[in-house]
């Protein structure tokens, strides 16, 4: 069994370090944090900065990125494979995850997450609790697709984008790079780049 190290022990921290835990993969599981005063969290040690990776490859060799941004997040990802890390997939026990999928570097699929048939998702990205992501969709790198999320067949959604909470997406839509879907919009045209869109049905409320 090897030992992971969490970059980042905020809330998503925590919600990531349960998903490693009921894995029972792990032998060894510790946090790094920018938060001096944070010394143990969900009762695994924070070991130190966010930017000391490097100086404990020795002993964890597999390391995961718990940040919500999604462009650092990913950021980070690169940085820590340079380095040698191994980045795992993280898959929580209670998930329906289609044996025909692809699920990338880094990405984390929280409780309750359903995942169908011939989805691709890419690195460093987040599927949150209780969402579900159906038949065909390409999810491209740093993605977040955030809690109670539903994404219909063949819906592509480009890097970096965040689809927030409770958003439904219909099928064959294709949503660019860098946009942001507000919070409950119905999404039922496509949407190209660098946008926050919301409402519904969703339009856009500003360039970003
Ligand atoms: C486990 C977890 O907690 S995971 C994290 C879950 N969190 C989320 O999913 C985040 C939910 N938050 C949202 O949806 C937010 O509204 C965001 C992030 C999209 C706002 O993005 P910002 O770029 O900061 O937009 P900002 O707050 O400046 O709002 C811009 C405009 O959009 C409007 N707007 C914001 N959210 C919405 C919404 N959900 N639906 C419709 N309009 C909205 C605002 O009222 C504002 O309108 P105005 O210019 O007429 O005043």
């Amino acid at each position: 069994m090897a030992n992971l190290l969490i970059l980042g022990a905020g809330g998503h921290g925590k919600v990531v370090a349960e998903v490693a835990q009921s894995m029972n993969k792990w032998k060894d599981i510790a946090f790094l944090d920018d938060d001096k005063d944070l010394k143990h969290v969900l009762g695994y040690k924070v070991i130190g900065e966010i930017n000391q990776y490097d100086k404990y490859y020795k002993h964890y060799s597999h390391a995961f990125v718990a940040i919500g941004n999604n462009k650092l997040r990913l950021e980070l990802i690169n940085e820590l494979i340079k380095k040698g890390y191994t980045v795992p997939t993280l898959i929580h026990s209670f998930t329906s995850i289609s044996a025909t999928s692809q699920i990338g570097l880094g990405t984390i699929v929280m409780p309750g997450a359903v995942i169908n048939a011939d989805v691709k998702i890419g690195n460093g990205c987040i599927i949150n609790t209780s969402s579900s992501v159906d038949h065909d969709c390409i999810i491209e790198d740093g993605v977040h697709i955030s809690p109670g999320v539903h994404l219909g067949g063949s819906v592509y959604i480009g890097n970096g984008s965040w689809v927030c909470i409770g958003a439904n997406v219909a099928n064959n839509i294709e949503i660019g790079e860098n946009v942001k879907v507000a919070a409950g919009a119905v999404v039922i045209n496509n949407f190209k780049d660098n946008v926050l869109i919301g409402g519904v049905p969703a339009k856009i409320i500003k360039t970003l």
